[in-house]
Parts: structure tokens; sequence; C-alpha cells
């Protein structure tokens, strides 16, 4: 009896399946969700991957996101420790690819119905024509704010910057409390605010880096006088826990955010009326209005001694059936378009807003150094925001960075 036909697993230190027949074997699954608020769903829907496949069992491990890339790197060069499963952020996609460590997916069963994927989700798992991932969740930003407080101080919600700094003024004179919490340790933050004054961080059509021209100055200066006028409050380090604290517990009536911080902000006590937590986009600069697209897809390690099962499993966690459960269960943007009709995350006024605000979101360059462009803003936003640069010599010292990192570029 021939291996293939009795669907048996081989002698592999994870086992696997074999042929045709039924999947079995060790799965382990790298997860990067917000631990207390994403990561209990996802572990449970990972480990029902077993109802449909009794005899795979589904090892789940939640990695840091701030640690996940590094360590899935080091694992798959030494060739020990990588998980066969990993849920990649949009930028380590193209990383990962170009360094031989992701299975190609095309033609696999990870990938099915692949139309039904959002086409500015499916533009990070390309790389050099073929598929190395799947898309799970996509992201963009808006700002969350409180209604109670906004009533409060009688005021709308901003539009534009000037109308943040004003109305932050009046919450303040009203209401005692900071209009704005301005996360300050991730760069992310920053990215609406340079879309904001129609700037970017490179013209990749070009090979240019834009980040330092006067728009990227002019973007720093923004976000440097937001917080020197008071409207906003920022810190060097710990920016999400202060950030959730902050407007969980109603100190600020603002935060700029996505709809990975849903799950945790309706925790807060000034949420646990729902309707109190109200939605809009960031504001516009003095050159346009824009945010950021973000999110996560699965990907298979290359060296995985299950492929078989792992192809499934992550046909699994981004199926149809799946992606509507974590729709309904966490409110995270789905990437197929057959989703969003689901009753269930129709309903859903979070994914509501933010699929517009994901549709005309601003792509970056899903290029293997995508990831790397920003870890220099990161350094040098944090040293604006403190004062401990200018606007001009920060951006200067971020395109700096871009011209060694991009090599040929203007
Ligand atoms: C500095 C980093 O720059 C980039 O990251 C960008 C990223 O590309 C952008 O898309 C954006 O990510 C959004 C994300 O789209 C959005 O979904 C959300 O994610 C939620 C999840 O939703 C939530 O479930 C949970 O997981 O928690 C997640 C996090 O909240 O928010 C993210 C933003 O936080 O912004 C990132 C920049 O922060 C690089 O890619 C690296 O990550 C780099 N870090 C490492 C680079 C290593 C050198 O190789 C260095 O040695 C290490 O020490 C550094 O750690």
């Amino acid at each position: 009896v021939t291996l293939a036909a009795c669907g048996g697993s081989d002698s592999g230190s994870n086992g696997g399946s074999k042929g045709s027949g039924e999947l079995s074997g060790t799965v382990t699954w790298w997860d990067t969700s917000t631990v207390g608020s994403e990561d209990k769903v996802f572990k449970q829907v990972a480990e029902d991957f077993t109802k449909k496949h009794p005899k795979v069992t589904v090892k789940y491990v939640n990695v840091p996101f701030g640690e996940a890339q590094n360590k899935f790197k080091n694992a798959a060069q030494s060739g020990s420790g990588a998980p066969d499963v990993i849920r990649s952020e949009v930028a380590w996609t193209p990383d990962f690819a170009s360094l031989g460590y992701l299975a190609p997916l095309d033609g696999t069963s990870a990938l099915k119905d692949s139309d039904d994927f959002l086409k500015q989700a499916t533009a990070s798992t390309k790389f050099n024509g073929k598929t190395y991932a799947v898309p799970q969740v996509i992201d963009s930003m808006g700002i969350f704010y409180n209604k109670k407080i906004f009533k409060d101080a009688g005021v709308q919600v901003p539009k534009t910057i000037d109308e943040l700094k004003s109305v932050s003024a009046k919450i303040k004179q009203k209401t005692g409390k900071t209009g704005l919490y301005l996360r300050g340790d991730d760069p992310y933050w920053f990215l609406s605010f340079l879309y904001g004054e129609g700037g970017d961080m490179v013209d990749a059509e070009n090979k240019t880096v834009t980040i330092d021209d006067a728009k990227g100055v002019k973007a720093l200066a923004t976000v440097k006088d937001l917080v020197d006028s008071k409207a906003a409050i920022t810190d060097a380090t710990n920016g999400w826990d202060n950030m959730q604290a902050a407007f969980k517990d109603g100190k600020v009536a603002m935060m700029i955010n996505g709809p990975w911080a849903v799950t945790d902000t309706y925790a807060g006590k000034e949420f646990a009326d729902k309707a109190n937590l109200g939605i809009a986009p960031v504001p516009a600069g003095s050159g346009g209005q824009g945010a950021p697209q973000g999110g996560h897809n699965l990907a298979v390690y290359a060296g995985s001694k299950n492929l078989e099962a792992s192809y499934a499993f992550t046909e699994y966690m981004t199926s149809v059936e799946t992606q509507t459960r974590i729709s309904k269960e966490l409110s995270l943007l789905p990437t197929r378009q057959s989703v969003y009709i689901k009753p269930d995350v129709a309903t859903n006024e979070m994914i509501s807003f933010f699929k517009p605000v994901v549709d005309k979101a601003v792509e970056r360059p899903w290029i293997p150094e995508g990831g790397s462009l920003f870890e220099p803003i990161k350094v040098e936003y944090t040293k604006v925001l403190t004062g401990q640069t200018t606007p001009e010599a920060g951006a200067k010292a971020i395109g700096d960075s871009y011209r060694k990192l991009l090599k040929d570029w203007k």
C-alpha cells in the first residue's frame, strides 16, 4: 500500500500529509495579533481547524508584532525554529519572499477564489510574478472620538488640521481635557500628516526619495505644532498603552488609530456604551487628505515539513467563513470582497466606515526595502515631537537614510 493511497504521514518531526490523503501532523502558526484583545479570537479560530482536520494539530504561538519580523528571519536563516505559517505584515512579505523564506503558493490549495481578494490587498503578496502570501486583513486609519466630550464642548469633528487645533482649544477650555493623543513612538502615525501636506515617503515610479522635500518638512512642522500648541499630547515610548489608556479613560477626546484598536477601545469605561465611540476621516492638511494602507497576510515557510497541511490552514484562515467570523468578533476589515456584504459585516459601523477609507488609502511601494523605510521616520519623528531636532533637520536625516538604503535612487 503506497503512502499516498492511505494518506498516512511521513516520519518527519512535524509528521506531515502526503498525497491526497487526509491531512495530518502539526502546523505551527506564529500570530502577531494584539494580546488581550485580538489574540484570544485568533487562537480559537486557528484551533478550530482541527474540527475540519482531526489529524492535524495546530500549535498557536503569539509573537509580538515588534519582534516577529526579525525572529522569523533568524529562524529561517538558521533553519531551525521557524513556524509552518506566519502572520506576515504587508511590508514583511516582499522582504521574506526576496530572501527565499516563503513557499510560492500559486497552484496550491492555499489560494482559493483569489479573484475575490481586494486588489490593494493582493499587491503586497506578489513578488517577481509569484504569489507568496494570502491577504488576511487590510487596514487604514481614522479619527476615533469621544462623542460625549464633543457634546459637552459643543464642537464638531475636525476636517482639517486648523479645525483640529480650534476644536482642541475649545475642548480644553470647556472640559479641561486635551483634544488629541498623537502616538509619537510609531512612524505609522506620521503618514496621514505627510499625505495631508501632499507628500509621500518616496516616488517609487521615478526612484526618487521625496520625504525630505518641502512637503515632508511641513508635515513634521505640523505634528510638532500640534504638540507645542497643546492641541495634542504624545509620548516618546510606550505609545500604544498610553494612547489606549488616555482615550479609554476619557482623558483625551480623540486619537488617530485603526480597526485593530476597536476591540481594545470598546473595553474602556468611556465606551461601555459603544455608541459613544465616533469615527471620522483623518484631518486634511494644507496639501491634501489621505490615510495609509496597512494590514497582514498569511505566508507559508518554505522549509515547512508539512506543506500540504500548511496550505490548507492558510486557506482556512483566509476563507470567506473565517474572515466573516473575524470581522464580526473583532471589527477587522476583510480582504475578500464577498465578505463585505455578509449581514454581520455589512451592519458593522466600524467596517462600513473603514472600507471607503481603505479603498482610497495611500499605498506604498511593495519592495523588499519597503518596511525599512519606517525605522528612519521613527527616529526623527520622535525627536521632532520631543524638540530634540527641527523639522528641517529631521526630514533631511530621513532622506539621507533612504538614499543609503535605496541605492541609485535620487
Ligand atoms: C519599525 C517597523 O517599521 C515597519 O512596520 C510598519 C508597517 O510596515 C506598516 O504597515 C505599519 O504597520 C501597522 C500595521 O499595518 C497595522 O495593521 C497595525 O498593526 C497592528 C496589528 O494590526 C495588530 O493585529 C497587532 O499585530 O499589532 C500591530 C501593531 O500595532 O499597526 C502597525 C503600526 O504599528 O507601521 C509599521 C511601523 O510601525 C516594518 O515593517 C517593521 O515592522 C519595523 N519593525 C521592525 C523592524 C526591524 C528591522 O528589520 C527591527 O529590528 C525591529 O525591532 C522592528 O520591530
